[in-house]
């Protein structure tokens, strides 16, 4: 399980106070108005950032002294998650071997991950010559052949056409599960995971204001708040 508990964290302009669980093996959806405090929510997780006090734990391991590198955790950004010189492929191999120095059934294992996110036969492509969807599929091959027992999703496919997002997200909810593995999503369309996450968190003013399934948010007294978050971006 992941524990924060009153983790803060304070900047001239902004302060966060964030206290959450989620279940091992659970996708967690995260929504909220822009500029509320999510992605500072998993950069404290991924260990970009400190917080000040508080306890942040994944299955009984206190993350807060391990560097981001030691963290049980990978993470896909919006944008910029690949090496653009270097082919498909290769960016998946830097989730299990940073060297790039794998052996052969560490291929198959790249190669199998690429079929996982529909890349099949993809491995020599450069991320130039693929599609933004495409792309990001080779993102969470990455993190997905990493192993880590826990994914952080930040916003990953906002850039995508709603089709093409409808269906990446679907492929996030296949792909876990498939594997024993903890999702935290970001997502400025909540409607996206209603069917597909387990838990979903409302994060305003630096807090998580609400925690609960996916239909008890979204038809809670929060609908309004959430809405509006929507229609904003
Ligand atoms: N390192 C930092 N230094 C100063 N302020 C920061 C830092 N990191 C985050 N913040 C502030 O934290 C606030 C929350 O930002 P955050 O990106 O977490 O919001 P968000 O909910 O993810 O927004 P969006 O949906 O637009 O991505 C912002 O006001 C931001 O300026």
């Amino acid at each position: 399980m992941l524990v924060i508990e009153n983790c803060r964290l304070t900047w001239p302009d902004f302060a966060a106070d964030y206290s959450m669980t989620v279940q091992k093996g659970a996708l967690c959806a995260i929504v909220g108005p822009s500029g509320g405090g999510k992605t500072t929510l998993l950069h404290m997780i991924a260990g970009f950032e400190t917080p000040e006090s508080g306890k942040l734990a994944f299955d009984g391991v206190d993350l807060v002294p391990l560097e981001p590198a030691k963290r049980p955790v990978a993470i896909v950004f919006q944008d910029h998650n690949l090496f653009p010189h270097l082919t498909a492929g290769q960016n998946v191999a830097l989730g299990i071997r940073p060297s790039l120095r794998i052996s052969e059934g560490e291929r198959r294992r790249i190669d199998e991950m690429l079929e996982a996110v529909g890349l099949m036969g993809f491995g020599t492509r450069n991320p130039g010559e693929m599609s933004g969807g495409q792309r990001q599929r080779v993102a969470l091959a990455r993190a997905l052949v990493s192993g880590r027992p826990m994914i952080l999703l930040d916003e990953p496919f906002s850039s995508l056409d709603p089709g093409l997002r409808r269906d990446m997200v679907r492929l996030v909810g296949e792909l876990r599960r498939q594997r024993p593995v903890t999702i935290l999503m970001t997502i400025h369309t909540p409607e996206d995971v209603a069917d597909l996450a387990d838990q979903m968190v409302f994060v305003a003013d630096g807090k998580v204001l609400a925690s609960d399934t996916p239909s008890a948010i979204l038809g809670g007294s929060l609908a309004p708040r959430i809405a509006a978050a929507t229609s904003n971006t």
